[in-house]
């Protein structure tokens, strides 16, 4: 078939501004899905925009999905904002595209896979423990998203880099926090403005990692790794013909750095609306508590958590799957056409935007029945939901890699949250604001009462 000629309705208002405004003005205050779904009342389901200076089409759905996440580089690339692009390197793998992608991506997945993880589930333990003594017990009101995003980091450093507790780990923290605070800002080389605050401390965050991976290196090389091997020395040690090493270094410290934010930010996130909606659910609250207490009374107190127990916790799974549907921590995501192509009987020129988003297809009633009502049961059987509808980890080559980890953590965490405390919610609105990443109205407060001792 011919292409059509016609690009998809809609309007690119101002030149750079765009729609840019609206759009983030309705993230932050919890009207995306609205403003998105004003749009399709008025042009239909693909419609074309300017987000970001640049001249965009928003499609959605379970075709569009598809369309996105299997078509290969030579149709579309990765596409992330400058600011993305500046803090986090142009190594890291949401710059990169193809074989490199590939190299790279496998590399960083020889870490992330179940096998290799399984045997780490007893760390996170230790580190979700530790948490929980430094920072809910004796507490009576705790917030819970800051303290979520202290325990993933800590996780991370521990697991990833095999950053021990102290004043390195600290300082490394206190570096990814700034970096992440203005990474999403417009990019403005001024020194008071977020950005370049970001900037500086992704620098200095750097150079850390920089000496920490010559360490690395130096045990690696030396027979003196510990029997725990972290990210880097896993990565450090893929080797090519002539034992040269395949991942540069720049290729570690950026995709660290990547590692350390999609981490961190989407797991703490997670983890806090459930937090939330079992406050709200209490049948949902009693039936969690129930599949965690009888793994708990089959343990003896000192006795860790293992890769069997995480399998048996189906139904706390299940809940944090209805979470991502309604409340996914990732909103969406861009890519960038390489050539001029077809979608939807509309063309698509070369070097524009595709705008996906999750929720949109994630609450569209033709899919997911009643989908506003927090129903865990929808996914009793994930084999029958069809390809493409519930994509929180988005889908084909750039399908999330922490998948499994993050829902190590998701599972460990909240068995240790529900059975050692009840909470109730000290604020009951239910608004958030996106920015990018969802956060509840002053990082959610809850009154803890303890069950039991930690
Ligand atoms: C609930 C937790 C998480 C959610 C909802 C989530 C979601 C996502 C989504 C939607 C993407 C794909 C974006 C796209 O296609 O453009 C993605 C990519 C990615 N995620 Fe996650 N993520 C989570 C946790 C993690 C964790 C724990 C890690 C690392 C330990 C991680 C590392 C990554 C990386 C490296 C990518 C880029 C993959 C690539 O471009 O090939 N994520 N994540």
């Amino acid at each position: 078939r011919r292409p059509s000629k016609r690009v998809p309705p809609g309007s690119l208002g101002l030149p750079i501004i765009g729609q840019s405004l609206g759009m983030l003005r309705a993230m932050r205050t919890n009207t995306a899905e609205k403003w998105l779904e004003e749009r399709v009342q008025k042009y239909g389901p693909i419609s074309k925009l300017n987000l970001f200076g640049k001249p965009t089409v928003f499609i959605y759905g379970q075709a569009a999905n598809k369309f996105i996440f299997t078509s290969d580089g030579s149709v579309l690339s990765n596409q992330q904002t400058r600011s993305v692009k500046m803090i986090l390197g142009e190594r890291c793998l949401l710059e990169l595209n193809g074989e490199d992608h590939k190299r790279v991506r496998d590399a960083l997945v020889s870490f992330l896979k179940p096998d290799f993880l399984k045997r780490y589930v007893g760390k996170m333990e230790e580190e979700v423990r530790i948490h929980l003594e430094t920072y809910w017990k004796g507490k009576q009101i705790v917030k819970v998203l800051p303290l979520m995003k202290t325990l993933t980091f800590d996780i991370i450093c521990s697991l990833l880099f095999g950053l021990e507790r102290g004043a390195r780990r600290d300082q490394m923290v206190q570096y990814f926090q700034r970096m992440i605070e203005g990474m999403w800002s417009i990019p403005i080389n001024l020194p008071f403005t977020r950005f370049n605050r970001s900037l500086k401390a992704s620098k200095d965050g750097q150079k850390m990692l920089k000496q920490l991976i010559r360490e690395k290196q130096y045990e690696f090389e030396n027979n003196l790794a510990s029997s725990h091997q972290d990210l880097i020395t896993c990565l450090l040690s893929i080797r090519g013909e002539n034992n040269q090493q395949l991942i540069s270094e720049n290729e570690i410290i950026h995709n660290v750095m990547l590692i350390m934010v999609a981490g961190h930010d989407t797991s703490s996130v997670l983890i806090t609306f459930i937090v939330r909606l079992l406050a709200k659910n209490p049948n949902i609250h009693v039936a969690v508590l129930k599949e965690q207490e009888e793994i708990a009374q089959s343990k003896s107190p000192e006795e860790s958590l293992t890769w069997e127990d995480l399998g048996k916790m189906k139904y706390t799974w299940r809940v944090a799957m209805e979470t991502m549907r309604i409340f996914p921590p990732i909103f969406g995501g861009f890519r960038q056409t390489v050539k001029d192509i077809e979608y939807g009987g509309y063309l698509i020129p070369k070097g524009w935007q595709i705008f996906w988003v999750t929720a949109k297809t994630h609450l569209d009633s033709s899919i997911f029945q009643e989908p506003e009502k927090f129903d865990p049961a929808r996914f009793e059987n994930p084999g029958s939901l069809p390809p493409y509808n519930f994509v929180p980890f988005g889908g084909g080559a750039r399908i999330c890699p922490g998948y499994e980890f993050a829902k190590i953590e998701t599972l460990v965490t909240i068995h240790y949250l529900v059975t050692h405390f009840a909470w109730k919610l000290c604020c009951t609105d239910d608004f958030f604001s996106r920015d990018p990443m969802p956060a509840p109205t002053q990082g959610l407060p809850i009154q803890i009462i303890p069950r039991k001792p930690i």
